[in-house]
Protein backbone atom coordinates (compact mmCIF):
# COMPACT_ATOMS: atom_id res chain seq x y z
CA UNK A 1 0.00 0.00 0.00
CA UNK A 2 1.39 3.50 -0.48
CA UNK A 3 -0.33 7.06 0.52
CA UNK A 4 -0.48 10.42 -0.73
CA UNK A 5 -0.87 13.49 0.24
CA UNK A 6 -1.94 16.61 -2.45
CA UNK A 7 -2.44 20.42 -1.98
CA UNK A 8 -3.38 23.01 -4.63
CA UNK A 9 -4.67 26.45 -4.71
CA UNK A 10 -6.25 28.99 -7.56
CA UNK A 11 -7.15 32.43 -7.19
CA UNK A 12 -10.94 33.74 -7.66
CA UNK A 13 -11.58 36.46 -10.41
CA UNK A 14 -14.41 37.41 -12.71
CA UNK A 15 -14.24 36.25 -16.18
CA UNK A 16 -13.87 32.67 -15.45
CA UNK A 17 -16.15 29.81 -14.82
CA UNK A 18 -15.77 27.38 -11.75
CA UNK A 19 -15.09 24.41 -12.22
CA UNK A 20 -14.83 22.19 -9.23
CA UNK A 21 -14.68 17.99 -9.83
CA UNK A 22 -15.18 18.22 -13.16
CA UNK A 23 -18.64 20.33 -12.40
CA UNK A 24 -19.63 23.97 -13.69
CA UNK A 25 -20.44 25.08 -10.25
CA UNK A 26 -22.54 28.38 -10.94
CA UNK A 27 -21.20 31.37 -9.88
CA UNK A 28 -19.96 34.90 -10.37
CA UNK A 29 -16.45 33.86 -10.22
CA UNK A 30 -14.10 31.44 -11.26
CA UNK A 31 -10.83 30.19 -11.01
CA UNK A 32 -7.67 31.50 -12.99
CA UNK A 33 -5.31 28.89 -14.26
CA UNK A 34 -3.47 27.82 -17.45
CA UNK A 35 -5.71 24.54 -17.39
CA UNK A 36 -9.84 24.70 -16.54
CA UNK A 37 -8.15 25.82 -12.82
CA UNK A 38 -10.11 22.53 -11.45
CA UNK A 39 -8.33 22.88 -7.90
CA UNK A 40 -9.92 19.61 -6.36
CA UNK A 41 -8.79 17.67 -9.20
CA UNK A 42 -5.07 19.00 -9.23
CA UNK A 43 -5.41 18.39 -5.10
CA UNK A 44 -6.19 14.54 -5.93
CA UNK A 45 -4.08 14.44 -8.99
CA UNK A 46 -0.78 15.48 -7.07
CA UNK A 47 -1.96 12.86 -4.26
CA UNK A 48 -1.84 9.65 -6.01
CA UNK A 49 1.44 11.16 -7.63
CA UNK A 50 2.79 11.42 -4.30
CA UNK A 51 1.57 7.76 -4.12
CA UNK A 52 3.56 6.42 -6.64
CA UNK A 53 6.51 8.85 -6.01
CA UNK A 54 6.16 10.21 -9.74
CA UNK A 55 6.26 14.33 -8.42
CA UNK A 56 3.60 16.26 -9.23
CA UNK A 57 1.16 17.91 -12.01
CA UNK A 58 3.53 20.70 -12.87
CA UNK A 59 6.10 18.13 -13.80
CA UNK A 60 3.47 16.13 -15.83
CA UNK A 61 1.27 18.84 -17.32
CA UNK A 62 3.83 22.28 -17.54
CA UNK A 63 2.06 24.83 -17.29
CA UNK A 64 4.29 26.57 -20.31
CA UNK A 65 3.54 23.90 -22.46
CA UNK A 66 0.21 25.42 -24.52
CA UNK A 67 -1.03 21.92 -25.05
CA UNK A 68 -2.78 22.47 -21.45
CA UNK A 69 -4.34 25.36 -21.94
CA UNK A 70 -7.68 25.69 -21.29
CA UNK A 71 -7.46 21.78 -20.37
CA UNK A 72 -9.81 19.48 -18.73
CA UNK A 73 -8.57 18.54 -15.41
CA UNK A 74 -10.85 15.11 -15.45
CA UNK A 75 -8.27 14.41 -18.32
CA UNK A 76 -5.03 15.18 -16.31
CA UNK A 77 -6.56 12.66 -13.88
CA UNK A 78 -6.48 10.06 -15.86
CA UNK A 79 -3.77 10.78 -17.25
CA UNK A 80 -2.15 10.14 -13.22
CA UNK A 81 -4.06 7.13 -12.96
CA UNK A 82 -2.73 5.78 -16.19
CA UNK A 83 0.53 5.84 -14.34
CA UNK A 84 -0.44 4.29 -11.27
CA UNK A 85 -2.22 1.46 -13.26
CA UNK A 86 0.83 1.24 -15.21
CA UNK A 87 2.98 0.52 -11.77
CA UNK A 88 0.08 -2.01 -10.71
CA UNK A 89 -1.82 0.14 -8.22
CA UNK A 90 -5.52 0.60 -7.76
CA UNK A 91 -7.34 3.17 -5.76
CA UNK A 92 -8.08 2.15 -2.32
CA UNK A 93 -9.67 5.49 -1.39
CA UNK A 94 -9.61 8.95 -1.87
CA UNK A 95 -10.61 11.58 0.40
CA UNK A 96 -10.70 15.16 -0.19
CA UNK A 97 -11.32 18.46 0.73
CA UNK A 98 -12.14 21.74 -0.81
CA UNK A 99 -11.85 25.19 0.85
CA UNK A 100 -14.28 27.73 0.17
CA UNK A 101 -15.81 30.53 1.67
CA UNK A 102 -18.44 30.74 -1.10
CA UNK A 103 -20.39 29.14 -3.27
CA UNK A 104 -22.44 26.20 -1.14
CA UNK A 105 -20.61 23.53 -2.49
CA UNK A 106 -23.23 20.82 -0.90
CA UNK A 107 -25.24 20.65 -4.30
CA UNK A 108 -22.84 19.08 -6.13
CA UNK A 109 -20.62 17.22 -3.96
CA UNK A 110 -23.07 14.29 -5.16
CA UNK A 111 -21.43 14.73 -9.18
CA UNK A 112 -18.27 15.41 -8.12
CA UNK A 113 -17.79 12.38 -6.41
CA UNK A 114 -19.11 10.38 -9.10
CA UNK A 115 -16.92 12.58 -12.06
CA UNK A 116 -13.86 11.37 -9.83
CA UNK A 117 -14.70 7.57 -9.11
CA UNK A 118 -15.51 7.09 -12.95
CA UNK A 119 -12.28 8.90 -14.22
CA UNK A 120 -9.88 6.51 -11.96
CA UNK A 121 -12.41 3.55 -12.38
CA UNK A 122 -13.07 2.98 -8.72
CA UNK A 123 -16.42 2.44 -6.91
CA UNK A 124 -17.75 5.48 -5.54
CA UNK A 125 -17.60 4.15 -1.66
CA UNK A 126 -13.83 4.93 -2.61
CA UNK A 127 -14.16 8.28 -3.22
CA UNK A 128 -15.11 10.92 -0.17
CA UNK A 129 -15.26 14.51 -0.86
CA UNK A 130 -15.92 17.22 1.44
CA UNK A 131 -16.56 21.02 1.58
CA UNK A 132 -15.67 23.72 4.36
CA UNK A 133 -15.57 27.19 4.77
CA UNK A 134 -13.11 29.02 7.16
CA UNK A 135 -15.33 31.16 9.27
CA UNK A 136 -13.99 34.00 7.13
CA UNK A 137 -10.75 33.90 8.14
CA UNK A 138 -7.72 34.11 5.30
CA UNK A 139 -7.87 34.28 1.51
CA UNK A 140 -10.27 31.26 1.39
CA UNK A 141 -12.35 33.09 3.85
CA UNK A 142 -12.21 36.47 2.17
CA UNK A 143 -13.23 34.74 -1.06
CA UNK A 144 -9.70 35.70 -2.92
CA UNK A 145 -9.56 31.83 -3.60
CA UNK A 146 -9.83 28.44 -3.33
CA UNK A 147 -8.01 25.85 -1.41
CA UNK A 148 -8.06 22.09 -1.94
CA UNK A 149 -6.20 19.13 -0.05
CA UNK A 150 -6.32 15.15 -0.72
CA UNK A 151 -5.19 12.20 0.43
CA UNK A 152 -4.97 8.93 -1.50
CA UNK A 153 -4.36 5.25 -0.59
CA UNK A 154 -3.33 3.09 -3.22
CA UNK A 155 -2.99 -0.52 -3.66
CA UNK A 156 -0.86 -3.79 -5.48
CA UNK A 157 -4.13 -4.88 -8.11
N1 LIG B 1 -18.29 26.17 0.32
C1 LIG B 1 -18.90 25.36 1.21
C2 LIG B 1 -18.47 25.25 2.52
C3 LIG B 1 -19.17 24.42 3.38
N2 LIG B 1 -20.21 23.70 2.94
C4 LIG B 1 -20.97 22.83 3.86
O1 LIG B 1 -21.30 23.52 5.05
C5 LIG B 1 -20.86 22.77 6.19
C6 LIG B 1 -20.41 23.71 7.28
O2 LIG B 1 -19.27 24.43 6.88
P1 LIG B 1 -18.26 24.98 7.98
O3 LIG B 1 -17.18 25.67 7.27
O4 LIG B 1 -19.08 25.89 8.85
O5 LIG B 1 -17.77 23.79 8.74
C7 LIG B 1 -19.77 21.87 5.67
O6 LIG B 1 -19.62 20.71 6.44
C8 LIG B 1 -20.25 21.58 4.28
O7 LIG B 1 -21.17 20.50 4.30
C9 LIG B 1 -20.60 23.82 1.64
O8 LIG B 1 -21.58 23.16 1.20
N3 LIG B 1 -19.95 24.64 0.80
C1 LIG C 1 -2.65 22.03 -14.16
C2 LIG C 1 -1.62 22.90 -14.83
C3 LIG C 1 -1.55 22.47 -16.31
O1 LIG C 1 -0.59 23.14 -17.02
O2 LIG C 1 -1.97 24.28 -14.85
P1 LIG C 1 -2.83 25.20 -13.80
O3 LIG C 1 -4.28 25.18 -14.20
O4 LIG C 1 -2.22 26.55 -13.74
O5 LIG C 1 -2.78 24.49 -12.39
P2 LIG C 1 -1.68 24.37 -11.26
O6 LIG C 1 -2.33 23.82 -10.05
O7 LIG C 1 -0.92 25.64 -11.08
O8 LIG C 1 -0.73 23.17 -11.81
C4 LIG C 1 0.12 23.39 -12.93
C5 LIG C 1 -0.21 22.70 -14.21
O9 LIG C 1 0.10 21.33 -14.08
Amino acid sequence: MRIGHGYDVHRLVEGRKLILGGVDVPYVKGLLGHSDADVLLHAISDAILGAIGEGDIGKHFPDTDPAYKGADSLKLLRHVMDLAENKGYRIGNVDATVVAQRPKLAPFIAQMRSNIAATLGTEEDRVNVKATTTEELGFAGRGEGIAAYSVALLQKK
